[in-house]
């Protein structure tokens, strides 16, 4: 299932921080939303997952306003890890994970069959089999952000909708995230940090600025030195990855785009 949003406008008590949002996650693509500190892209998945409601334009899902679908309909096709990570869960790992069968359940039915075999496959799935048992609020940071990634493949969605699923992951795990979303084919709309993964891993890529979409298309065509200094001021050079091929962005760590020239070494 695709996903259309189109003229998404959208904010916080009155103050707009996504303005005019037009894109499309593609059926079976990975469509990543990149973009400095509080461009919008946490508010402009917020819309995809049904936390805001769009002040105006709107979201589609395989074509329908998702308005016009139940939250327990839409939450069979749409799965979200959200940024609000929740760690008061006084449940265990198998609980935390059983929630995504909820839209599949008519009130007071019990596990079945499916659902059990569901759950384990998720769990073992972001590398978890064998910590059902074990207390969620417990977990280390990065165990918690694979037990609730592994709720939202429990859902069984064709769409996933992730805030920055990378974070608290150490690089093995987050390379072996990244696979897997890959391997899985599902419409995947993902914020990431990391450009470098970004680029490696998406199929299209939006960036967004100060809360509008100022550019949109393969990473590579993207992700220019020209881009990377204009909307994230870092000075950096685009080159090929020696494993892969893919793009990948060198940026001087020494200093921003606008600051002192960061050529030869400092004094010491
Ligand atoms: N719940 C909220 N209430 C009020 N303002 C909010 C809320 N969430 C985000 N904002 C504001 O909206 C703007 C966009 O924030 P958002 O979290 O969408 O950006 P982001 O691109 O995801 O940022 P980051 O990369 O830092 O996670 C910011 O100015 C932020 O302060």
């Amino acid at each position: 299932m695709r996903i259309d949003i189109e003229d998404l406008h959208l904010g916080y008590a009155g103050r707009t921080v996504v303005a005019g949002a037009r894109l499309v996650a593609a059926q079976g693509e990975i469509t990543g939303l990149v973009g400095p500190n509080g461009s919008g892209k946490s508010t402009l998945l917020r819309a995809v997952y049904r936390h805001l409601r769009p002040a105006a334009g709107r979201v589609l899902l395989a074509g329908t306003d998702l308005r016009e679908l139940s939250p327990a309909r839409s939450a069979r096709h749409i799965a979200a890890l959200p940024q609000e990570r929740g760690d008061d869960f006084e449940l265990t790992v198998g609980e935390v994970v059983a929630m995504g069968r909820t839209p599949y359940k008519r009130a007071f039915a019990g596990e079945d069959a499916t659902d059990r075999d569901t759950v384990a496959r998720a769990l073992a799935d972001v590398g978890m089999a064998g910590h059902a048992g074990r207390r969620f609020a417990a977990l280390s940071g990065g165990e918690r952000q694979r037990v609730l990634l592994a709720r939202a493949f429990a859902q069984s969605p064709d769409v996933l909708v992730l805030d920055e699923p990378t974070n608290h992951l150490d690089v093995r795990h987050q390379v072996e995230l990244l696979a897997l979303l890959r391997a899985q084919r599902r419409t995947t709309l993902v914020s990431l940090h990391d450009i470098n993964a970004a680029a490696s891993v998406c199929d299209r890529l939006h960036v967004l600025h100060a809360g509008t979409v100022v550019a949109s298309g393969p990473p590579r065509e993207v992700l220019t030195p020209a881009l990377l200094a204009e909307v994230f001021g870092v000075r950096a050079a685009v080159v090929e990855h020696p494993l892969t091929g893919d793009p990948l962005i060198a940026v001087d760590h020494r200093a921003p785009a606008d600051g002192p020239s960061a050529g030869g070494r400092g004094q010491g």
